[in-house]
């Protein structure tokens, strides 16, 4: 079987996590971790990729360029990568990423819009950078879409497109379906990401290495949105009983992660049920904290919230629906009271 390469995404899935208040500190010291546990690639980035530092996705504590330079210090062999949705990062959030050390961009968009990855794609290759398509929300379009949209970011010179499982919504035959149909078409890599949302993060992986991804994403200690992605040192150990290599090493990357879950985690990474309710109903896994800040405010179960966003297909970048959503079931709660 071909190697596997893993892209660790705490430092940047895990900016969901802690409301984006990464430092740089924090940030140089598990990215020196990663890269002498032999990581190869490291993603660093606002939780909503570069430029996501807003009202809308919440501050950062620190600039994304600052985070990726602190790490891009202490990388070694592996490589900064960050994460760009076309629209809140630009061509020049893009160009500044790289001059601070960035050599690998994945290029995010909602399953159904690759198109409005070309010119990123076209920069970050024009640049010398690695790049990837990304596609969000890859449960909630049919394979042959995924394959459509897939194929958009191949002609674009994307080196490899992952299928992402935004809302852990994915069953096993979900991932197999369209992981099979995308290496019988694609001639680059495939990757695929996962959510842990319905526990299915380290099972969905196996499958979709197993039909050909060769591309991987895991978050340490599970520091990812909603219930976290798949488990980095889980799949580690995994990987190793089943003689697939990664490069990694698994004492050091175990160190890792007892070193996160006592100075980073806020509270454990469980499958609680919010996370829960966002796989079954299909929800984006960074709206878990904005609807329970939502819930809060208003009065709602977010459980409510999440079903009804579910139901509306809301994708991300529509943050400010969840509010909205939160009103309506507390006006007909009056009504009906
Ligand atoms: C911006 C999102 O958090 C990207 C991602 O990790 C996903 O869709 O999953
Ligand atoms: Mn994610």
């Amino acid at each position: 079987m071909s190697q596997i390469y893993l892209t660790e995404v705490a430092l940047r899935d895990g900016s969901h996590v802690v409301a984006h208040q990464f430092s740089s500190e924090q940030v140089r010291y598990v990215t020196k971790q990663l890269s002498e546990a032999g990581v190869p690639y490291i993603e660093v980035t606002h939780g909503d990729g570069l430029g996501g530092s807003s009202l809308q996705y919440g501050f950062s504590k620190e600039h994304d360029i600052a985070l990726i330079r602190a790490a891009a210090e202490v990388a070694g062999d592996s490589k900064i990568t960050v994460l760009l949705i076309p629209g809140i990062g630009t061509i020049h959030h893009l160009k500044e990423a790289y001059e601070a050390g960035a050599r690998v961009v994945r290029v995010a968009t909602h399953v159904t819009e690759a198109d409005v990855s070309k010119q990123h794609i076209e920069t970050a290759k024009a640049l010398g950078m690695e790049a990837f398509g990304f596609l969000m929300m890859s449960h909630s379009a049919s394979p042959e879409k995924v394959l459509e949209q897939a194929l958009l970011m191949e002609s674009y010179g994307a080196d490899a497109v992952y299928v992402t499982d935004s809302a852990g919504a994915m069953l096993p035959s979900d991932v197999q379906n369209r992981i099979r149909l995308l290496r019988a078409h694609l001639n680059i890599e495939i990757g695929f990401h996962a959510h842990n949302n319905l526990s299915l993060a380290v099972a969905n992986t196996l499958v979709a290495i197993q039909e050909g991804a060769t591309r991987i994403d895991g978050s340490i200690c599970c520091l990812g949105a909603g219930a976290g992605n798949t488990q980095t040192e889980v799949l580690v150990a995994v990987l190793n009983r089943m003689g697939i290599e990664t490069g990694i090493d698994l004492y050091q990357i175990l160190d890792l992660a007892d070193y996160v879950r006592a100075n980073i985690l806020p509270h454990p990474q469980d499958i609680t049920t919010g996370s829960l309710v966002m796989g079954y109903a299909g929800v984006y896994s960074s709206f878990l904290r904005h609807a329970h800040i939502a819930a809060e405010k208003v009065g709602v179960d977010a459980r409510d919230i999440l079903v009804e966003l579910g139901k509306l297909n809301v994708v991300g970048g529509q943050e400010d629906t969840i509010i909205e959503v939160a009103q309506k079931i507390a006006q007909q709660k009056v009504g009906s009271a």
